[in-house]
């Protein structure tokens, strides 16, 4: 499965510079949705850095009115005195308030440290559930085959990554404006002394600033070149650590076998994020130490111009304390501008998620599915192909189920079977001809309105860790709190002596990921999953291979209850076992996609075709 696939092409440069600038482009959006969480969090936020911002800039400017007022005081030549009475001494006064003001913003400082970490804890914690939630509720629209496509998966676990890992950008992005704002009045306070100093401090970090933007792209590229190798060693990890796999790993010895498989993979993209790692530490290292020199030249001037005279001692204060900051200031603001900016290009990934839109598209008019159904369900000429595929998995199928008949569904594997049903419930679209309901094409209809009226349970239906009535109620989830009903479905289903058996009855957990969770054997999960088909007062009612894990008896209930239960609605089965499928009213042959030959089970029997040949060979199996 894993091949060390080579490093991504470079695309040409025009590309580089373009998609470098680019990556901001989705910031506004991120920020309205920041917005969205909370108006009076993201404002306080903000406020909040506005104080922190100017604070170092008065700090400092403090500072040198401090050293200035001392060097005065000193050179008054007082006598001896107590420091009290020195503090009561008139002179003093100016500089006990330049200290008392210094005093204040300390404390105004750390009160706007501790409230901006609140702040920012409440807001990203609402932010990140925000991005779950939008994640959640947009892949509840897409459609079934957006899902199987593996494009899709890659863009969701790129677009989970922005929920998971990317929340802190919000914060950096906050945090770059405050520092903007710190760099900007630190840099007016040295230009008022020295404008050519910033200057050169700006053009010396710009080196370290187009490495780390180079390096921050190639690093995203690298990742997303990697999505599908990462994805597979989640898969791998999983599997190799789930209940679930756990029986088949230790049966089939397939624990060092898993291992090797992830361990080659890791290794690979270790070797190529290890390459890249080490290039950027030593370009980075270079380029901080262009940095590095044109400060300490600029601050040997600064010490040289005060020797000589030209800056008094508080000026020296200020300068070099405001260099000092301003250079580590400018030096982490252009490096969190490109972290940020690799960051961002995650949202990238995100937002063309949320803009998928589904493949199958809503009708224009809807007319309402025709219930009770008078006619029939038609195929008219269906043909179908998987997205991606060039086999048809049904080609010219007409096939006709009547109100209130029972069809039964054979077929060798791979006929089609589970593709007419998942066309029935517009999981996906016939590519040739139509489906109707009593004359009402599918296509014609609301989506969410069409399977409320079909009950379905597939062959591989879902084992939900939820609990025994949960896992019954999702048939129709709204009718969760509807105990009656849910007793009611899982007595037609003959889940109700499993769930007797169980502790804690209808709540207990099922599976087990939960705690206290119940594991079940397949044939009573089959009985929860049909029971689930009776929380529907489905007009067609299918069942995909619904009985084949239930024993001979279980078998027979269930299909007399389905007779009893159906007043009048239609049900389509499939089916391998003849048991089942005998007592259907018209059983349907299929082969690659086509119906072959259909009739009633003496009908076909007496026909001598395909379902007599399958009929004998499974016949000649018990006797
Ligand atoms: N998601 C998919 N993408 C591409 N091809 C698919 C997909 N699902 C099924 N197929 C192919 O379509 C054909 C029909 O599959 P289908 O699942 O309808 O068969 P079936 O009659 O239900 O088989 P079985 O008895 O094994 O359940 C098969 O050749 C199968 O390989």
């Amino acid at each position: 499965m894993t091949q060390a696939s080579p490093p991504p092409a470079r695309p040409p440069w025009r590309t580089r510079l373009a998609r470098r600038f680019g990556v901001y482009a989705h910031v506004p959006r991120m920020f309205r949705q920041i917005w969205r969480c909370s108006p009076a969090l993201t404002v306080s936020s903000m406020a909040l850095r506005l104080v922190q911002a100017v604070q170092p800039s008065l700090a400092l400017y403090v500072g040198k009115l401090i050293v200035d007022e001392v060097i005065h005081l000193s050179s008054l030549h007082m006598p001896p005195i107590t420091l009290l009475a020195w503090g009561l001494h008139g002179p003093a006064m100016r500089l006990e308030g330049w200290v008392a003001l210094e005093f204040a913003l300390i404390i105004l400082s750390d009160l706007t440290a501790r409230a901006t970490v609140l702040v920012d804890g409440l807001l990203n914690e609402r932010y990140v559930n925000d991005v779950s939630l939008s994640l959640m509720e947009h892949a509840a629209t897409l459609d079934l085959q957006q899902f199987e496509s593996s494009e899709l998966q890659d863009l969701l676990e790129r677009a989970r990554r922005q929920a998971s890992g990317r929340n802190n950008l919000l914060v950096q992005l906050f945090n770059i404006a405050k520092v903007a704002l710190t760099a900007i009045t630190l840099a007016a306070g040295v230009m008022a002394f020295a404008p050519w100093m910033v200057v050169v401090l700006l053009l010396a970090l710009l080196p370290a600033t187009a490495g780390e933007a180079h390096f921050n792209a190639e690093g995203y590229r690298l990742q997303r070149a990697k999505t599908a190798e990462r994805r597979e060693m989640d898969y791998l990890r999983n599997i190799g650590s789930s209940a679930e796999h756990a029986k088949e790993l230790k049966l089939f010895g397939l624990g060092d076998f898993l291992v090797g498989r992830f361990r080659a993979a890791a290794t690979t993209l270790m070797a190529q994020n290890r390459r890249l790692a080490l290039r950027r530490f030593v370009w980075s290292g270079l380029f901080g130490m262009i940095g590095s020199v044109a400060y300490y030249t600029i601050y040997i001037v600064i010490v040289w111009d005060t020797v000589q005279g030209r800056f008094s001692v508080g000026d020296l204060t200020f300068l070099s304390g405001s260099f000092v900051r301003l250079h580590t200031i400018l030096s982490s603001l252009l490096l969190g501008v490109t972290q940020t900016a690799s960051q961002a290009q995650y949202l990238d990934d995100f937002f063309a998620f949320l803009d998928l839109r589904p493949v199958i598209v809503p009708a224009s008019a809807t007319r309402p599915f025709p219930s009770p159904i008078r006619h029939s369900i038609r195929f008219e000429n269906v043909g179908f192909r998987y997205p991606g595929t060039d086999r048809w998995a049904i080609r010219n199928l007409d096939l006709n189920i009547g109100a209130g008949e029972t069809v039964a569904l054979v077929g060798e594997n791979g006929a089609g079977k589970t593709t007419i049903v998942k066309l029935l419930t517009r999981l996906y679209e016939p590519d040739e001809g139509r489906i109707t309901v009593d004359g009402v094409s599918l296509r014609d209809m609301d989506l969410a309105d069409l399977r409320a009226h079909i009950g379905v349970i597939f062959q591989d239906f879902v084992r939900y860790s939820l609990t025994a009535a949960e896992n019954i109620a999702i048939g129709r989830i709204d009718a969760l709190s509807d105990t009656a009903r849910i007793r009611a479905a899982a007595r037609e289903g003959l889940a109700d002596e499993v769930v007797g058996r169980l502790p804690h009855g209808y709540d207990q957990p099922l599976g087990k990921q939960l705690a206290r969770g119940r594991e079940l054997s397949g044939g009573e999960w089959q009985k929860i999953a049909i029971s689930r088909a009776y929380m529907r007062d489905a007009d067609l009612l299918i069942l995909d291979e619904p009985t084949s894990a239930l024993d001979a008896r279980a078998e027979a209930d269930v299909f007399e209850r389905l007779r009893a239960l159906r007043h009048g609605k239609a049900a389509l089965v499939i089916s391998h076992r003849f048991s089942t499928v005998r007592t259907a009213e018209r059983i349907v042959v299929l082969e690659h996609g086509r119906v072959l030959e259909q009739g009633t089970h003496a009908q076909l029997l007496a026909h001598g075709g395909r379902y007599a040949e399958l009929f004998a060979l499974q016949a000649a199996g018990y006797r």
